[in-house]
């Protein structure tokens, strides 16, 4: 590594310069382009029109993200398969020109979007583009047929030094990137941001994953996971722009919180249509006024409950015992009982849906009726046979034997009628199972009744089994730890002919309900042949901090290895015991004291301590946000309960009594797991202030 003199770096400005330039005249060409005589009709005028408008905003020159953060010099010309991205005729030569064959070094210069000059020649190249690659996988192991690998390095938008690698050169010694450690060393205020000018190898594997096969990665804290994901729905979008256009991508996250915290970073990176959502988001067919115990939810979100589901919507089929009889003109078609009963058992062991089943059956009745006609000499068509399906006998029999199912309604029945529920449920769960889950008082109706969130996830179910849920084309799930197999069915029959990004770390798993394996929770989504990654390196919890929340890991995830640190700073470690009546103070004393460094504050908390601190944080004057809101110079502070703390960072965090984060969760273990998580939310440093006795298991030694 070297930092450039500065000759190279005014040649890189002026090329920096030129490609704004190019940018612009990009956008003025496109603001330009004239639709009135291509389109004539009003709807694709439209359509057209807000395509050129999604590239007009795209093509916006942002004065504080740089337009390009690398370069390659590539040793010979890229194959025509890698120079794919770098499209729109020859791309530079580091030598000045082009030529024909396999040409002398190329250079790329490596950004955020592709932008070319008026004879369209590469400015920039999409760090998406396979010609791109190799400025995150190259080594000196494997050189990739690079030369040089020259990073970049901008303060407010101003290219203000440069690092050159390069990795044929047997005498350069292997240093790591300062720009690197800069970038992940910087202190964090605002909305999360993209990686795209430091991805790391092993993670960039995974950005750049086929299409075809989903993949599961399990991360510690900090690894990178959520930044990973959504670098990785970029990267099929760039990939798969046509397929994915069509059949859609999804990002699902825990919360409303951790929603707002990432969703800047798809736009940032060119792609502004990516939907977000929560599962509670996917499912919401009714409105969630309830809260279950932990038992009942548990239970609610235990895998049998989809075979319970499956026999209740099947519940009203019926055998029929009489024959449907249909008058055409002056005769009569006779379907005995019998008949009828083998339609029934066919369609049943079929594997359609519900509705499908329902769908068809009057046309199978109307079938055996054409196929009578037949043998009496008739020659009917293709439209008696609609005629004879829609008659009335056909339609009524058929509703009797295969009723219509309203899937909230079943749930309700289910949830209400103890009979019903034992019916469906019996020999999958107990009585006392049973119990657990029927609500106390009957619901009414599905507008009124007592849903909880489960309820809903069961509704989905229901719904599913009645007509299939479409699919999208591929789905990120963050923080997939958390979620019960019956939730797992619903995120996974959303990707059932696409693929998906599974991402969590199970020490992090705070539900009764977590996840204990993912071989188990790939099964429930539908994907067990899923391929298990693991990412240990952790970019956001300095080295103490992390080893100090790892005395954890042995009682929360005994399989599990704890995170290493790539921080240079070992991170500012402080816990204090206090007297019980000075707790309140000294927690607002450590805030204030964090607000003297640089960056953002997280001040954690058990939920139940939230109201009592904003009371004290207003009293001492200092303001504060609420996870998600946007921190910035003026408003670092945020007052974050421990339930909502998942996914987000802050360079301090003050965590106030531990023990009270642990005792507000159903059980010990499910208590440590939001402990571990709220111990590496810290970015720079973490003042634990207790005056009950910590959790034991952090008090033992590493
Ligand atoms: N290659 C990288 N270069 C720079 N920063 C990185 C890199 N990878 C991750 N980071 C940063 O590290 C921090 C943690 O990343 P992220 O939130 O994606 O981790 P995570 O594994 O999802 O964590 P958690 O399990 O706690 O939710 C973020 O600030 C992210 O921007």
């Amino acid at each position: 590594m070297s930092i450039g003199t500065p000759e190279p770096l005014d040649r890189e400005r002026a090329h920096l310069t030129a490609s704004r330039t190019a940018l612009r005249a990009m956008r003025a060409d496109a603001e330009s382009l004239d639709i009135r005589d291509v389109t004539a009709n009003w709807v694709n005028a439209q359509v057209l029109q807000q395509q050129i408008e999604q590239r007009i905003e795209a093509l916006a020159d942002l004065a504080h993200t740089p337009l390009f953060f690398g370069r390659l010099d590539y040793l010979h010309a890229p194959g025509a398969d890698q120079a794919a991205g770098a499209s729109g005729g020859a791309a530079r030569s580091a030598s000045g020109g082009g030529g024909g064959g396999r040409r002398e070094g190329e250079r790329f210069y490596i950004g955020r979007r592709h932008v070319h000059d008026a004879d369209g020649d590469p400015m920039v190249i999409d760090w998406r583009a396979p010609v791109s690659q190799p400025f995150y996988r190259a080594s000196r192991k494997d050189p990739m047929d690079i030369g040089l690998r020259r990073r970049f390095g901008y303060t407010g938008g101003q290219l203000t030094a440069y690092e050159d690698e390069h990795l044929t050169d047997p005498a350069e010694a292997d240093t790591t990137s300062k720009l690197l450690q800069s970038e992940i060393e910087r202190p964090r205020v605002g909305p999360m941001r993209d990686i795209v000018a430091t991805i790391q190898p092993e993670q960039d594997e995974i950005v750049r994953a086929g299409i075809g096969g989903t993949v599961c990665v399990q991360g510690a804290p900090g690894t990178g996971k959520t930044a990973v994901g959504l670098h990785r729905v970029a990267y099929l979008l760039y990939a798969h722009r046509e397929r994915l256009a069509r059949t859609g991508t999804l990002v699902v996250g825990p919360n409303r919180s951790f929603l707002h915290y990432i969703e800047q970073v798809l736009p940032a990176l060119g792609e502004l249509h990516v939907k977000q959502a929560t599962v509670d988001d996917l499912v919401a067919h009714v409105e969630v006024r309830a809260t279950d115990t932990a038992r009942a939810a548990c239970l609610k979100g235990d895998i049998r409950m989809a075979e319970v589901l499956r026999r209740a919507v099947r519940s009203g089929i019926t055998t029929p015992t009489e024959p449907v009889v249909v008058v055409r003109g002056s005769r009569r078609w006779r379907i005995p009982a019998y008949e009828l009963e083998d339609i029934i058992t066919e369609l049943k062991e079929r594997d359609i849906r519900y509705g499908a089943a329902a769908d068809a059956l009057p046309q199978r009745v109307a079938h055996a009726v054409l196929t009578r006609m037949e043998a009496a000499g008739e020659a009917p068509d293709d439209r008696v046979q609609d005629a004879v399906a829609r008659s009335q006998p056909v339609k009524a029999a058929a509703k009797a034997m295969w009723p219509p199912v309203d899937p909230a309604k079943i749930v309700l029945r289910l949830l209400s009628e103890p009979e019903f529920l034992a019916r469906c449920a019996d020999g999958l769960l107990s009585a006392d199972e049973q119990k657990e889950i029927l609500w106390a008082k009957p619901g009414r109706g599905v507008k009124s009744a007592p849903w909880s969130a489960a309820d809903a996830v069961l509704i989905d179910e229901a719904m599913d089994l009645v007509r299939r849920t479409p699919s999208l084309g591929h789905v990120v799930l963050d923080e997939a730890q958390d979620l019960s197999p019956m939730q797992y069915r619903a995120v996974g029959r959303r990707c059932t002919t696409g693929s998906a990004t599974v991402l969590g770390d199970i020490a992090q798993g705070t539900t009764p309900w977590a996840t204990a394996s993912w071989q188990e929770a790939l099964a429930h989504l539908g994907k067990p042949e899923a391929a298990v990654e693991e990412l240990t390196r952790g970019f956001r919890v300095p080295r103490e901090v992390i080893a100090y929340a790892s005395r954890l890991l042995p009682a929360i995830a005994p399989d599990l290895a704890p995170a290493t640190s790539v921080r240079e700073s070992p991170g500012d470690l402080r816990v204090r015991a206090v007297a019980p009546e000075e707790l309140t103070a000294a927690v607002i004393a450590a805030c204030r004291e964090s607000l003297e460094r640089e960056g953002s504050i997280g001040l954690i908390a058990a939920d139940a301590r939230i109201p009592a601190l904003a009371g004290a944080l207003t009293e001492a004057g200092l303001p504060c946000l609420s996870p998600g809101e946007e921190t910035s110079e003026q408003a670092r502070l945020t007052l974050v309960p421990a339930s909502l703390a998942k996914g987000l960072e802050y360079d301090y965090v003050v965590l106030d009594e531990p023990s009270a984060v642990v005792d507000g969760e159903p059980d010990v273990r499910t208590g440590l797991r939001r402990l571990y998580v709220a111990l590496t939310r810290a970015v720079s440093g973490l003042i634990v202030v207790h005056a009950a006795a910590l959790p034991g298991e952090l008090t033992l030694s590493a």
